[in-house]
């Protein structure tokens, strides 16, 4: 299953900067091993703001709240999640 996610990351002013980037390299090596196993299919910055969009390719519900909840960032985000499915109209043959 398709998933389009928005992650919204807002983390405390307060946090010591050298725990931030800690986690934020966890983040990159989890996001970047899932991008290599397919599950997280895109990733994409949005302009002018530390958020991204993102497209997952995975089993079901469960296994999306697995991925998303194993985030390092995790608490730190809001999530927003939108389920996809293949549009009629669409010719590419590897969006689905
Ligand atoms: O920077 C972000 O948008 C948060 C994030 C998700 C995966 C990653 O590497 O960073």
């Amino acid at each position: 299953m398709l998933f389009h996610v928005r992650m919204d990351v807002r983390i405390p002013h307060d946090l010591p900067s050298d725990a931030a980037a800690e986690i934020i390299a966890r983040e990159k090596a989890y996001a970047q091993e899932l991008q290599r196993s397919g599950k997280w299919r895109h990733i994409w910055r949005i302009a002018g703001q530390y958020a991204n969009y993102s497209v997952f390719d995975v089993k079901d519900n469960a296994e999306l709240h697995e991925v998303l909840s194993g985030l390092p960032l995790f608490k730190f985000m809001d999530i927003e999640v939108t389920p996809l499915l293949r549009h009629p109209s669409a010719i590419r043959e590897d969006d689905s």
